[in-house]
């Protein structure tokens, strides 16, 4: 039997995991991976093996009502993981936790008493952090004994100086823990591993990554630790992304209860689902979908992303006073050409200049020779990332 790792990153409506085996030195590329997505509508389990064979794509029959799906889909995931193992045994499990609030700066095992004190940050991330936690629970029960970590995607921003995570709000408000924290740090802390063989000394400059997925934010790095984020309190912040705004001025909140008396629930389901790419394109929240449409909505939605990026990338060049180094990742980062064209072209000012052709190519490095500022494509691996942590918590390496 050889030893394997689960890696878990529980979202409002999918289930995204990965399994890895032969652990020493953990490969970057999981045995299996896949997702469950439509979870509370109509699951449907996609999974593929490292050679990119697809081992299931069906939906998966449920008779439980919207509420109890996630439970049902976290059990269908560890009887299918069961099915699909090849004599390998589970020996850790690791989740994406999205808030570890300032009390994590670092992964933790999970016992009794750290899930408490996660289960306190729900208020602080509602439609992320329960199902995350519902993940943790589930498979403690399943997978007795087997050792569980928190992989939090706060933690990398931890090093933010204070001025950078403050708002400007009385102080009653602010020690409730109300600041700047900033998310998809497993994703930063991969591509700040990678920096240096792409960069060398230069990776300890001032760098942005964008980080361009469904949700999307930039991190200004200093000695790749994080300086600056664009998302903040929340996952809502910075960027336009696939359903969220981003950044929007508080007063159209104000404007929508006063005036539309939306309540709280219906402004989360306006800013979480229905906002972003699909709310400004009427169309698709998928960025292939939108570039490959005609529409004049759809081009101002990908116009608009883009003018974002290019406002976001001017203020986090300010915190890191110049720029040294641009990397995208992210399934948009790494795939839409155009996107990354667009952006590039209109960050001259700050130095950059894009090979045009090196860019269609798909390769790392997209900046001409001559560029002051290095771009560079990479593929980020937040699974990796987890398996890591999970098999150093759980000491096994
Ligand atoms: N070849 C491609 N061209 C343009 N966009 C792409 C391509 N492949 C994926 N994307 C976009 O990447 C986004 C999803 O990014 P991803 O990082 O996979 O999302 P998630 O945040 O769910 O992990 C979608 O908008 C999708 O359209
Ligand atoms: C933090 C966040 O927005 O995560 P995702 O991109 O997975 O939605
Ligand atoms: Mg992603």
């Amino acid at each position: 039997m050889s030893e394997s790792i689960l890696t878990l990153n529980a979202g409002s409506s999918s289930i995204k995991f990965a399994l890895f085996s032969n652990l020493d030195p953990l490969p970057e590329q999981p045995e299996i991976s896949g997702q469950i997505d439509g979870i509370g509508a109509r699951p449907h389990i996609k999974a593929s093996d490292k050679a990119g064979r697809t081992l299931d794509n069906v939906d998966i029959v449920t008779t439980d009502g919207r509420d109890g799906q996630h439970q049902t889909a976290l059990a269908f995931l560890v009887d299918w993981l069961h099915a699909h193992e090849a004599g390998w045994r589970i020996v850790a499990v690791g989740h994406r936790v999205v808030h570890g609030a300032d009390k994590y700066s670092q992964p933790a095992l999970i016992d009794d008493a750290t899930l408490e004190l996660l289960r306190t940050f729900i208020p602080l991330a509602p439609l992320h952090q329960p199902h995350n936690l519902a993940g943790i629970d589930v498979l403690r029960a399943t997978l007795p004994g087997v050792p569980q970590i928190a992989c939090f995607d706060t933690a990398f921003h931890m090093t933010q100086p204070r001025l950078a995570s403050a708002f400007a709000l009385p102080r009653r408000i602010s020690a409730q823990g109300v600041r700047r924290y900033g998310f998809h740090g497993l994703s930063y802390e991969y591509i700040a591993g990678r920096l240096p063989q792409y960069l060398g000394d230069r990776s300890d400059g001032r760098v942005i990554v964008a980080h361009l997925g469904n949700g999307a934010s930039m991190c200004a790095m200093q000695w790749r630790a994080s300086i600056a984020t664009t998302m903040g309190f929340s996952t809502l912040d910075g960027l336009m992304m696939g359903t969220r705004p981003g950044a929007i001025d508080p007063g159209v909140l104000l404007y929508l209860m006063q005036f539309e008396h939306l309540d709280a629930a219906a402004l989360a389901n306006l800013l979480y689902k229905e906002s972003g790419l699909l709310g400004v394109s009427g169309l698709s929240q998928d960025m292939r979908t939108l570039l490959a449409s005609g529409t004049t909505e759809a081009r101002e939605a990908v116009d608009l992303f883009c003018y974002r990026i290019v406002r976001e990338m001017g203020s986090l060049a300010a915190a890191l006073g110049g720029l040294d180094a641009l990397v995208f990742t992210g399934g948009i980062g790494e795939h839409a050409t155009p996107v990354r064209e667009r952006i590039c072209l209109d960050s001259r000012w700050l130095g950059v200049e894009l090979d045009i052709a090196a860019n269609q190519a798909g390769i790392t490095r997209i900046s001409r020779a001559k560029s002051l500022v290095d771009v560079l494509v990479l593929p980020t691996n937040e699974e990796w990332v987890i398996a890591g942590h999970a098999a150093r918590l759980a000491d096994m390496r």
